[in-house]
């Protein structure tokens, strides 16, 4: 640079060039000087005085103009078309923490959607599709794997016009008919009662994004969903052998019409299966806290809620109240208390205070009812033996009195290693301390190797229905085992 600053483009108007600065190049041929002396055509600055204006002067100021405008447009389509995506995220879905409900549902009636053999298609239109609302899972599956949505007509005709016939259960949200679909599966269809002030619309929401995100061998499937106008149904895939509170609390399960028929007479669970039952839960909970990101925490985890397949595996249910967002602060969530009485964690009943240590406890909850064969709270009992788990707590530490504490409808089908080894993660899951609690991952590493050693069956892979009160072992009182006591 030599000592001719470069004035403001703001200025150019009022500023009076000086003129050219002599060049090394003037001394060099004709052409040359001449090009040095004629204006320069894309010179910005006006003409010397005398000379012809030049029409530059007036193109430039109007083309920067016009880039200018161009810039301005362009910025403001990209700032609508933001603001609308982020609308559409809002209106079609839950908040993150899953508590506020979105815009009010559209509807998927027949001129909302795209629709092929009848069948409404979400990408077309439908708000539960693809687009729901920013759970902001990282375990986004691609369409093809997603919830088809239903019609009210179709589901009507799949269950019989939800003839009672068809009910399969009652729960707090609405009653759950058998049904089955177009192509012949059988689905659990769940027809939520959506009251005047529309409660049940942010359950509907939360189930229907979650599981259609969620894909885990351990969670029931949904097959899809009708948001129809003012209905709201759920389908599931069917589980043949109903939820595990029909088979450990038969009596309990019809009286509440959670089921409508008693369990299919094979006789209690036994043992092996207790324990395959245990784990497929710990891995649908492990599943829920470790593998999906932010974890999701089920909320209401209890035996109505473990749905049993024709195997006997085991798959959980019911996210209605699920919650995501372990993901703030000391991964906790500060929230209304839902959930059954019976499993609540202690600090979760108490302040609302959520974490996945609170699904622990619930979990710890429905393993001792495994053991016991008890229902969490029972006041027709003795005082001291109304709550399961206080009642529960000092036995499993006692090995004679462990062993006196077992479902006396097991009579003696496990090893009382194995039977302390159980004990042993129950004792820790209802822990009162949510931080001595394990993690469901802990859970699922401790369980495995007591599940393998069965010469029965094995969990990890799909097993038959194992025969009713296999003895696998040996009676215990031959192995001099205290087992032999219990009644
Ligand atoms: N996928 C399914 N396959 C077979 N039966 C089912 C299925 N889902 C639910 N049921 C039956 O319907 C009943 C009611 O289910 P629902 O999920 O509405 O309520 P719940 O889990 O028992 O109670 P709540 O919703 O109050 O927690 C269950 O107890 C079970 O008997």
């Amino acid at each position: 640079m030599t000592g001719h600053p470069r004035p403001e483009m703001a200025d150019v108007s009022a500023f009076s060039p000086s003129p050219p600065a002599p060049s090394p190049l003037s001394a060099g041929g004709d052409v040359a000087a001449d090009a040095l002396l004629a204006p320069w055509p894309l010179s910005p600055w006006p003409a010397p005085h005398g000379s012809r204006p030049n029409p530059l002067f007036a193109i430039l100021p109007l083309s920067a103009l016009a880039i200018g405008l161009v810039l301005l447009v362009a910025v403001a389509v990209i700032l609508v078309l933001t603001r609308r995506g982020r609308l559409r995220m809002v209106g079609a879905g839950v908040s993150v923490d899953g508590d506020k409900p979105g815009a009010p549902a559209s509807s998927c009636d027949s001129s909302a959607r795209g629709s092929h053999n009848g069948r409404c298609y979400p990408a077309a239109g439908c708000i539960y599709g693809g687009r729901l609302g920013p759970l902001g899972l990282a375990v986004v599956q691609p369409r093809s794997q997603g919830a088809q949505v239903f019609t009210y007509r179709e589901l009507e005709r799949a269950t019989d016009g939800f003839s009672e016939g068809n009910v399969l259960g009652r729960g707090a949200y609405g009653v759950v008919f058998r049904g089955r679909l177009g192509d012949g599966t059988p689905a659990a269809i769940k027809r939520l009662q959506l009251d005047l002030r529309r409660q049940g619309e942010r359950e509907f929401r939360v189930e229907v994004d979650l599981l259609s995100r969620m894909h885990s061998p351990h969670l029931v499937g949904l097959l899809g969903y009708c948001a129809d106008q003012s209905h709201r149904l759920l389908v599931f895939e069917f589980m043949p052998n109903g939820t595990l509170k029909s088979h450990l609390h038969p009596a309990a399960a019809v009286a509440t019409e959670e089921a409508m028929t008693p369990p299919p007479p094979q006789g209690p669970l036994d043992w092996q299966t207790r324990l395959c039952i245990a784990l497929d839960c710990a891995r649908a909970l492990e599943f829920l806290h470790e593998h999906t990101s932010p974890a999701v925490i089920h909320r209401d985890f209890n035996c109505s809620n473990v749905l049993l397949d024709h195997n006997y595996r085991a798959r959980v249910s019911d996210f209605a109240t699920a919650k995501v967002g372990s993901n703030k602060a000391n991964g906790q969530v500060r929230t209304r208390v839902l959930g059954t009485t019976g499993y609540l964690a202690p600090e979760y009943a108490s302040t609302g205070k959520l974490t996945t240590k609170s699904d622990v406890y619930s979990y710890g909850v429905v393993l001792l009812e495994l053991l016991t064969g008890r229902v969490p709270v029972d006041t027709q009992r003795p005082p001291g033996q109304h709550v399961l788990v206080s009642w529960a707590l000092p036995r499993l530490t006692n090995r004679e009195r462990l062993v006196q504490m077992v479902d006396p409808a097991l009579k003696g089908q496990f090893t009382v290693k194995d039977l302390v080894q159980v004990a042993a993660i129950a004792a820790m899951c209802v822990q009162t301390k949510a931080e001595y609690r394990p993690l469901m991952t802990d859970v699922v590493q401790s369980l495995i190797p007591i599940v393998k050693k069965s010469p029965v069956m094995s969990c990890s892979s799909t097993p038959a229905r194992p025969l009713q009160h296999v003895v696998y072992m040996s009676p215990l009182k031959k192995q001099g085992s205290p087992a032999a006591k219990a009644p």
